[in-house]
This record gives structure tokens, sequence and C-alpha cells, in this order.
């Protein structure tokens, strides 16, 4: 994902800093890569990242940070974010989210944070919240049935489906996101799925099937996607978004994509 909001923000013709922060292990082998035409070093968690930023705070007083790394350091992430004011756009997963917001508000640092970036999924997303606000209930005494499948290098549940299931809930649905079935086979995900091969490693193909209680009634959701660029676009919109909001010195600091979308910031 990284690579791919940095080339959308040089197509948006953004001014990408050319640093990135990566694992240890990409540090080891590699420490310049090409991002549309930029060259971009790599910082591994190793290096002193804490006079770098102070650095970068002074020569681009405007800076967004975008985080795209791996459920098992997001809270270290946050901890830097916050530790020098940073603001931040996160699309990572996973982590205690409920402790990530309250550190982020306390905090005052501002900050987009969602586990999905596609403007539509997030209008979808929207919808179902408005759902289940509007009619709380009405769909209690169904079943639910959700399925995910995503590249296999993917560890950690859907943060999409997660969300989409808490709407669910609100709608009546007695359902824990435990139940999730996480699909990362790449047999099951061509056959049952029908993502297509050439999409295996990279895709979200998420499906949620609701049955009534009698076996009448059938709604099926689905939302697949192959690749990464919608996730990119809706990215570099948050980043043109909250730089707004730190210019403008808004009351509100924590925002959601759903927040992106309702100020009318996506394109
Ligand atoms: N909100 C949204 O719309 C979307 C969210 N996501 C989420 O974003 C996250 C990343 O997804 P994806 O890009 O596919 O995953 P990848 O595994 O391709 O990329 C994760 C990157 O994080 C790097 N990384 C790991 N540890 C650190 C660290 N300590 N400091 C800096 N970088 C680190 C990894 O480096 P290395 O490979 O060297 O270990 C890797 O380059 C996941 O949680 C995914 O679910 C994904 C797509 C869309
Ligand atoms: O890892 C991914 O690829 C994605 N992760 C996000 C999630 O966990 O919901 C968003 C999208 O599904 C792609």
């Amino acid at each position: 994902m990284g690579q791919a909001v940095g080339e959308a923000a040089v197509r948006a013709g953004l001014e990408l800093i050319p640093y990135s922060f990566c694992s240890s292990k990409d540090s080891k082998t590699k420490s310049q890569i090409d991002v549309g035409g930029i060259s971009v070093e790599l910082v591994g968690p190793g290096q002193d990242r804490d006079n770098l930023i102070k650095t970068l705070q002074s020569q681009y007083p405007n800076m967004i940070t975008v985080d795209y790394t791996v459920p098992d350091v997001i809270h270290d992430m946050v901890d830097m974010y916050i530790k020098h004011g940073m603001p931040f756009v996160m699309g990572t997963t996973g982590g205690d989210r409920n402790r990530i917001s309250k550190e982020v508000i306390e905090s005052g640092v501002y900050a987009v944070i969602a586990p999905n970036m596609g403007k539509q999924i997030v209008a979808f997303q929207a919808t179902m919240e408005t759902m289940a606000s509007n009619f709380p209930g009405a769909f209690s005494g169904y079943t639910l049935k959700v399925m995910e499948s995503h590249q296999s290098s993917k560890k950690d549940t859907s943060g999409t489906a997660k969300a989409v299931v808490q709407s669910f809930q609100g709608l009546g649905l007695n359902f824990d996101v435990s139940q999730i079935q996480l699909i990362r086979q790449p047999p099951e995900q061509v056959n049952v799925m029908k993502v297509p091969e050439s999409a295996l490693l990279g895709h979200a193909f998420h499906t949620y099937q609701l049955l009534s209680p009698d076996g009448t009634v059938t709604f099926e959701f689905q939302h697949n996607v192959v690749g990464r660029s919608t996730y990119a676009e809706g990215t570099v919109d948050a980043c043109l978004f909250l730089a707004q909001q730190v210019q403008e010195r808004a009351p509100k600091t924590l925002y959601n994509m759903v927040d992106v979308l309702r100020a009318g910031a996506m394109r």
C-alpha cells in the first residue's frame, strides 16, 4: 500500500517527502526505492527516526504521514506520531482500536484512521451505519454469514468486515467478529470466492449473507476489489482533507473516512 499511495500522491501533484519508514528486514536489503519517479530512502526501526522526524518537521511544516504497516506494530507507530505531534492518515488494521482512538483524541494530534479508504466502500459503510441507527433491530432473528478473502500474506481479520459487522449488530444480528470466515488459501479464493488468479497477491472480496428465521428471505451484500488503486486514491483524499483541518485548527482532531466522505472531500 505504501508504494501505491506514494504513486497516487505524485499523480495528484502532491509533494512526496522522499523518506519512508520500513521494517528492519527491508532496511537490510535496500535503502532506496523508486516511487512514481522519486527516489525514496527507507528508514528502518533501528535508525534514528526521532531526529529524522524533527528535521523533516522543520523542512516540511505541512507534512502529513501515511501509515500502512502491520497490526503487530500499530501501537508503536501511533505512539511515535503522538510523541512528535505528527498529523497522520492510518489505513493499517488491527490493534486495539478503542485504545488508539482514546490516545489520539487525548493527544490532540490530527488523524484520519479507517479500515477502508475506497470511496464506494466507505459510502456502503456509512449506509449500513445509517440503517442501523434509523432501524435498530430490523434484522433481529436473522442469521449472518460473513466471508472475506484477501491475499494470503494478510494475517488479521478484515478491519472493514469488523466495522460492517458492528452495523449488523445494531440491526439486531447476534454475531461476533470471531465468526467472520477468513479465506486465505488460493484454491478456495478462486473456486469459492471467484477471485481472478491474477489478483491472488492483492485483492479484498467481502460477502455478507443474511437469512430470515424461517428461511424464506435472503439478503446478500458484496464488495470485491482487485488491486490497490481505490484505497490509494482515497488515502490521498484523506491527506488533503486532514491538511485542511490542521490549517484551519479544526476543533475536532480525530476523523474516519465516513467523515471525509460526508465533508465532500473524496474525488
Ligand atoms: N484502510 C484501507 O483502505 C486498507 C488497509 N490495508 C491495511 O493496511 C495494512 C498494510 O497492508 P499491505 O500494504 O497490504 O501490507 P504489506 O505487508 O504489503 O505492507 C506492510 C509494510 O509495513 C512494513 N513494516 C513492518 N513493520 C514496520 C515498522 N516497524 N516500521 C515501518 N514499516 C514496517 C513492512 O515491511 P516488510 O515487508 O519489510 O516487513 C511492509 O512494507 C494492513 O493492516 C491492511 O489490512 C490494506 C489495504 C487497504
Ligand atoms: O489487507 C488488505 O488488502 C485490506 N485490508 C483492509 C481490511 O482489513 O479490511 C481493507 C481492504 O479489505 C484491503
